[in-house]
């Protein structure tokens, strides 16, 4: 498998406070799924960022699809972006748009015309099991309706990879399940997957995903599968 993400002795400090990342190196490949754990504060977030491009190194090299991300043109920022679809913890739809609409947005965006726009976004209300729900407006949604319709706007624009910031925090475990269901079935359409989480009973549910933990912004043991998580029967 290709290396789709590439890490090498990256640092990240936010203005002059001390480094919040040090020395964090790792591949990602193509294809694969990726538990990313560790403690409130440890980094994951910064690291995510990092990997969508929100965020710039304040040394070493970051390199996506091959590229260093760090000497990419600003013109080219965009391509790269929509390669990587990004869900968050709070959702972050747009409340005024209807379920259908914010799904439909990074299709939009991209000047994809309002007759390639339906069936896309019929087929992932479908995915998502919220095909009776595409009228509904954000705030009347539940949280784990506003998390899928959240994945969906993630993945319609078919990324290479996915990138998950604790995506099951604010729903109950039942429908924290049923999401990673969405993200393992993802997965084995071949998406690459990573996965911020604090949710340890999560972990074992896909047995050949790969775990990075991050203690104090530093990536701890080398990568490995983690067929039996802490906490797991
Ligand atoms: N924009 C920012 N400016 C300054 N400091 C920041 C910024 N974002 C994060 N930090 C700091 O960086 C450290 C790591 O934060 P980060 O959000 O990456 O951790 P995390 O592992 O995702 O935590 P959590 O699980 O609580 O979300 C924290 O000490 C945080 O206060």
């Amino acid at each position: 498998m290709a290396n789709i993400v590439q890490f090498e002795n990256v640092g990240l400090r936010y203005g002059t406070g001390p480094e919040t990342l040090s020395d964090v190196s790792f591949t990602l490949q193509s294809g694969a799924f990726y538990f990313l754990t560790g403690a409130s504060g440890a980094g994951k977030t910064s690291l995510l960022k990092l990997l969508y491009l929100a965020q710039r190194p304040s040394r070493g090299i970051v390199r996506l699809f091959g590229e260093d991300a760090g000497t990419l043109p600003r013109t080219r920022l965009p391509g790269f972006r929509r390669r990587i679809g990004v869900v968050f913890q709070d959702f972050r739809l747009v409340p005024h748009l209807s379920a259908y609409d914010n799904i439909a947005l990074p299709l939009r965006v991209a000047g994809v015309s309002e007759s390639d726009v339906e069936a896309p976004v019929r087929e992932m209300l479908a995915w998502v099991g919220l095909t009776d729900r595409g009228r509904a407006k954000p705030p009347t949604l539940s949280g784990g309706e506003q998390q899928r319709v959240a994945i969906a706007r993630a993945v319609i624009g078919r990324p290479e990879v996915l990138v998950a910031d604790e995506p099951t925090g604010n729903v109950d475990p039942d429908m924290a399940e049923r999401l990673l269901h969405l993200f393992d079935s993802l997965n084995r359409l071949g998406t690459t997957v990573i996965v911020a989480t604090h949710d340890f009973h999560l972990l074992n549910r896909i047995p050949n995903a790969h775990m990075m933990r991050l203690e104090k912004g530093r990536l701890g043991d080398p990568m490995g599968t983690l067929r039996n998580p802490p906490g797991a029967a």
